[in-house]
């Protein structure tokens, strides 16, 4: 299945309570119009059969294959319609007013947009279109585009710097999907021919570091532990010393999430980038912070507070798959800007993804388009 297929699939939650609530806001109020007879588009559109939708969407990853595997999808939808739909379509329209731009700015929030994003999104959309008729598609497209338009500004992957090793260092509240996260990083790295070295930085977790290591061993890379309650810096010294032993690539630092001991986290990622930058006074090159997406509004104070405890570089959104809080992503790029490197969308290795701004607002809205 193509990754848009899937992502749709794995947010459909959210993007049914978008969807769902987009016909409620334009069915409240709005009138049904008759369209063109849905014929006019049909002779354009190829003579394939409703059975073999899925099939192009499950070949691709690439990006531009998929948006032209989209449109088939679509018109195949349109063509499927027309057999049984009377000749003329009807769609309802509903007048944009105050009343539905504060339904719509509702909807968004209550998917997790937050209440400035949404107030913005919607100020937008309404922006040359108040007192104009609007359909559900229409709604949805713009606002597709306005999520994208967000979101663009912030799907960069992970940079990666001829330094080596490259020093990762990996932050996040306990259960985000930090160790699942360096997995599957490390997996992907060794995969494009990197060498790698994991270090299991909660040495304060004997579970932690069990399943960092099961990960290293389904990754094929070293883990380096330390015994359990030891100095987690002394560990990333010792890291850094057989990442560089190694002429590693990169080098992955897990490190503890307790929060409820902020000042002493906070220390402790210090003194880990004190040691390491002993070795390499650029390091650590990239401080990725892993947020788990089903916290919805609560994301947005993590990155707030490990902003604060560690210099964040970007962000690697977990557990996108069957959640409900794909907005929440809106409003962190909103306000905070942080490059989005990539998505997690499943517990196994290969359920780590580039994030596409485009996919992600058509899974969202449900556009589909
Ligand atoms: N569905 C889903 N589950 C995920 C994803 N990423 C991680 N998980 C699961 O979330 C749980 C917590 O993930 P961990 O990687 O252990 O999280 P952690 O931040 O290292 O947490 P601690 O080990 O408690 O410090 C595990 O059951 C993972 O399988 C994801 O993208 N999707």
């Amino acid at each position: 299945m193509s990754f848009f297929g899937k992502l749709k699939q794995r947010l459909t939650k959210s993007s049914s309570r978008i969807e769902d609530g987009l016909d409620a806001i334009v069915e409240d109020g709005g009138e049904v119009e008759a369209t063109e007879p849905a014929e006019v588009e049909a002779p354009q559109t190829p003579a394939s059969p409703p059975a073999q939708e899925a099939a192009p969407a499950a070949a691709e990853k690439a990006p531009e294959p998929e948006a032209e595997a989209a449109k088939p999808g679509f018109f195949g939808r349109l063509m499927g319609r027309t057999d049984t739909a009377p000749a003329a379509r009807e769609v309802t329209r509903r007048v944009l007013d105050d009343d539905m731009l504060e339904q719509l700015e509702e909807l968004l929030i209550a998917s997790d947009m937050g209440v400035e994003t949404a107030t913005r999104v919607t100020a937008n959309i309404a922006e040359g279109r108040y007192g104009k008729k609007l359909s559900t598609d229409e709604i949805k497209g713009l606002l597709a585009a306005e999520v994208a338009r967000i979101m663009e500004n912030v799907a960069k992957p992970l940079p990666i710097y001829a330094k080596k090793p490259q020093v990762v260092l990996v932050v996040g509240v306990n259960g985000s999907g930090k160790t699942t996260t360096i997995g599957k990083l490390a997996s992907q790295f060794r995969a494009a021919g990197k060498s790698v070295v994991i270090a299991a930085g909660d040495t304060f977790r004997a579970a932690a570091v069990e399943q960092l290591q099961v990960w290293g061993e389904r990754a094929g890379v070293p883990v380096l532990t330390a015994p359990e309650g030891s100095d987690p810096a002394s560990l990333a010294f010792d890291a850094m010393t057989r990442a560089e032993a190694d002429g590693a690539d990169l080098l992955l630092i897990d490190t503890a999430g307790r929060l409820q001991n902020r000042s002493d986290l906070m220390e402790e990622l210090a003194k880990i980038v004190r040691v390491i930058r002993k070795k390499d006074e650029t390091a650590p090159h990239n401080t990725l912070l892993v947020l788990d997406a089903t916290t919805g509004q609560n994301a947005l104070n993590q990155v707030a507070t490990f902003g604060e405890l560690a210099d964040v570089s970007g962000l690697v959104m977990t557990k996108l798959d069957g959640t409900a809080k794909g907005g929440v992503l809106v409003a962190l790029a909103d306000r905070f800007g942080l490059p989005i490197h990539a998505i997690g969308v499943g517990e196994q290795i290969d359920d780590l993804q580039a994030f596409d701004p485009e996919d992600f607002a058509k899974a969202l809205t449900g556009h589909d388009a």
